[in-house]
This record gives structure tokens, C-alpha cells and sequence, in this order.
């Protein structure tokens, strides 16, 4: 039996797929790495894991509580924790949340067992996405578009160093940015083989 056939499941559109590595979702607030990732898993017929759900999972807190109790330096360590363990798993989709990336043994660690999709996106695109929801405790600031802008201009040289870069603008559908993820994985016959 060929390697694809043993490894394949079935994408929605009848092509089999054999994904190979961990494909972790990477970027800022409001890129689409949860909302992305989980049409992406579902597509490529792989289980989908959110780094922040499993956080909040295991705490039984949301993550505005668990900075509010045990403060960001306390979540940062279950993130990477929550990271390497999934990590370990089978082929998967994993999106993290926005911070994930910024630490060096994270990266490692990603770039070890894992293949990188950094979700590119403006500012202004970021911004029309995060602003009506309260749930990301960075940016409850006196002015969360400046706070998120200067996250933005930290993390950007960061997030470039991600193995593949996908461009979400204004205009691209969730299903559209599927075929664009599923298009940068597939041009590497290591962690993404389409028939
Ligand atoms: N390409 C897109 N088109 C339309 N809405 C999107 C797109 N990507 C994300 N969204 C929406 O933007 C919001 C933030 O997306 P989310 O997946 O939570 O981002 P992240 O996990 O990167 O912070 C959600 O309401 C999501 O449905
Ligand atoms: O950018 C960040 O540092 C964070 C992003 C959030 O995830 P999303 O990027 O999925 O919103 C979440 O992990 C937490 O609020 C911190
Ligand atoms: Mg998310």
C-alpha cells in the first residue's frame, strides 16, 4: 500500500489527504487562527485543537479570569506546556492563541514536531475583528486599537519567521482562506500530500 493510501481520511471535496505534521496556526488577535483552523481540521478530515480552549479547559476558567487571577506570566507557562503536549499527538490542527509564537522555545518546538501558518493580516482588518468582543484581556487598555497596534508592530518580525505566511484581507471568506492554507501546505510533499 502507498504511503498516502495508508495514511489518507477523505477532504469534503473527495480528494484524499495525508497530512503528515502538526499544522499550527499562528498570528495576531483577530487573524482567524481559531476560526481558520477549525474549518481547515474539518476539510482535511484531522481532529482540531485550540491552544487557549485546552487552557481554559483544564482550569475551568476563561482566559480574561485566568489573567486576572494567576496573572500572564502564569498563562504563558500552560501555553507552552498545553503546546508541547499537543505537539506529541498525531497530525492535527492546532491553533494557538496570538502570544503563543513569541517565545523562542515555543518556535522551536514548532518548527521541530510542527509545520507554521502564519494568518497575515492588516491592522484594520484585525481591528474590525477583535473590537466588539471582551474576551482578550491585552487589549482591555484606555485604547485597545493602540495596544493592539503596538502588539502588532512587536510580533510581526516574530510571526515572520513562521514556515509558510497566508494573507487574510477584509474580503476573503473563512471557506476561501481554507483553500488558500490548504494551497501553501500542499507546495510542501512533507507535511501535506493531496491526490
Ligand atoms: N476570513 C475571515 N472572514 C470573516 N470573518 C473572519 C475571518 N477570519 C476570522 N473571522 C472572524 O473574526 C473573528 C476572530 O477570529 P478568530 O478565529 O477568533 O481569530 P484568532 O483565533 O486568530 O484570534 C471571529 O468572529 C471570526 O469568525
Ligand atoms: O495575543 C495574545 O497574546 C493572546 C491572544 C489570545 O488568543 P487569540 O489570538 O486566539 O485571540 C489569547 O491567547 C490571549 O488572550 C492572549
Ligand atoms: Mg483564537
Amino acid at each position: 500500500m502507498s504511503k498516502i493510501e495508508h495514511n489518507s481520511a477523505k477532504t469534503e471535496d473527495g480528494r484524499a489527504a495525508a497530512l503528515h505534521k502538526t499544522v499550527v496556526m499562528v498570528g495576531m488577535m483577530g487573524a482567524g487562527k481559531t476560526a481558520v483552523g477549525r474549518a481547515l481540521a474539518q476539510r482535511l478530515g484531522v481532529p482540531f485543537l485550540d491552544s487557549d480552549a485546552e487552557i481554559e479547559n483544564a482550569a475551568n476558567m476563561s482566559i480574561p479570569e485566568i489573567f486576572e487571577r494567576d496573572g500572564e506570566a502564569f498563562f504563558r507557562d500552560r501555553e507552552s506546556q498545553v503546546i508541547g503536549r499537543l505537539l506529541k499527538g498525531a497530525p492535527c490542527v492546532l491553533s494557538t492563541g496570538g502570544g503563543a509564537f513569541l517565545a523562542e522555545a515555543n518556535r522551536r518546538m514548532i518548527s521541530e514536531r510542527g509545520v507554521s501558518v502564519w494568518l497575515k493580516a492588516d491592522l484594520s482588518v484585525l481591528w474590525n475583528r477583535v473590537r466588539h468582543k471582551d474576551t482578550r484581556p491585552l487589549l482591555r487598555t484606555a485604547d485597545p486599537r493602540a495596544t493592539l497596534r503596538a502588539l502588532y508592530e512587536a510580533r510581526v518580525p516574530l510571526y515572520s519567521e513562521a514556515d509558510l505566511c497566508v494573507i487574510s484581507d477584509g474580503e476573503t471568506s473563512i471557506e476561501q482562506m481554507v483553500d488558500r492554507v490548504i494551497a501553501a501546505l500542499a507546495t510542501r510533499k512533507d507535511v501535506l500530500e493531496l491526490s
